[in-house]
């Protein structure tokens, strides 16, 4: 009797990587009692201090609440493949390194080409500081709907499913109170959202930088892939290849590097202008030994999705195109 209290009071305990009991998760695996110790094999979530904080609160409720003689705890699984249900899409960070580099819009405009194509595509918009994509899709700034049973609803437009951080953050907060709010909505964004059926690719606009949130994606989606943005500038593409270095050595596949804003065709006069440089993107491929997808020129009012027959649009049907032959869509 007290064997089946003791493994229905240890279904109650939160693993806090998924804020979700045990029982709901389904992570006991093994659960044996011999000679007055607990045999425990469980499968969690791939944070070590969240897996301390479980195995504790197990030997706790064991030791003390159910008084037996001893625990031996041992983590079987931490492959969250197998507890994430939403692995059947394809996640692809967009990282950039440096900040304003067009890493927001190629996100847009890319989510937007693949559902040209027909691959239906949803965006999570993880970039808290600088969360730009609802504007670029002009979409109202209120929270999201969500389900019955607590997941939240995209907002859709131009066929695109958009979540973002923006959605959720009151106005007046100042931008420091969004860092710890971002792992929690972070958790729900890879876990909580009700995605449209038949739903292929997720692209996920990371905030600027080469650490924290871009390479923690892992922690979140194991197989996330990554496109690297850059400029032609040697600002740019220098901060680009640290953060594609660290994306590598966290063993994120790199799909290839985009180079935005890459010159300025003057149609008038029929003549390039490379205004910010030339070759950033070509050194941040080869430095990450990866392919430069493409070179996309600057735009007169870019803050927008490019209507179907812009060039813009064009190049980036073309590049959509392109991605779908790597991952073989
Ligand atoms: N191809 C382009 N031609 C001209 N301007 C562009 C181009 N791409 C982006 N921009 C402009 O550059 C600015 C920065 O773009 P965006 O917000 O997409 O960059 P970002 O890398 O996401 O920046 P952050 O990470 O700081 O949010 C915007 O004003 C945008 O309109």
């Amino acid at each position: 009797m007290s064997e089946k209290k003791l493994y229905n009071a240890l279904g109650l305990i939160i693993d806090p990587y998924y804020d979700k009991n045990l029982a709901e998760l389904d992570s006991i695996k093994i659960f044996n009692i011999e000679n007055d110790i607990v045999d425990i094999k469980i499968a969690l979530g791939n944070k070590t201090k969240d897996q301390e904080q479980v195995k504790l609160e197990i030997a706790k409720l064991v030791k003390i609440t159910f008084s037996y003689k001893g625990v031996k705890i041992e983590v079987i699984d931490s492959d969250r493949k197998a507890l994430i249900k939403e692995e059947k899409y394809i996640y692809i960070g967009i990282a950039s390194g440096k900040g304003g580099v067009g890493k927001s819009n190629v996100t847009a405009n890319l989510a937007v080409a693949f559902n040209r194509l027909g691959i239906k595509t949803g965006v999570i918009d993880a970039d808290v500081y600088g969360a730009t994509i609802p504007y670029l899709f002009s979409l109202p700034i209120s929270p999201l709907d969500v389900t019955d049973d607590d997941k939240i609803i995209p907002a859709n437009k131009e066929g695109v499913q958009v979540v973002s951080t923006e959605f959720f953050m009151p106005e007046d907060k100042p931008v420091l109170w969004r860092g710890p709010m971002l792992g929690k909505l972070l958790t729900h964004y890879f876990n909580e959202v009700a995605w449209e059926n038949e739903t292929k690719l997720i692209l996920i606009d990371l905030p600027p930088g080469t650490g924290d949130i871009a390479l923690d994606i892992k922690e979140y989606v194991p197989t996330s892939k990554m496109i690297i943005v850059t400029t032609p500038s040697l600002s740019a593409s220098h901060v680009a290849i640290k953060a594609g270095l660290a994306a590598q050595e966290m063993n994120h596949d790199i799909i290839g590097v985009i180079e935005n804003m890459s010159y300025f065709y003057d149609a008038e006069h029929k003549k390039y202008h490379y205004l910010l440089g030339e070759g950033g993107g070509k050194k941040v491929a080869e430095k990450l030994e990866t392919e430069l997808l493409i070179q996309l020129p600057m735009q007169e009012n870019s803050d927008k999705i490019y209507e179907n027959n812009h060039m813009n649009a064009k190049m980036f049907l073309a590049l959509a195109d392109r991605i779908k032959k790597i991952l073989e869509l």
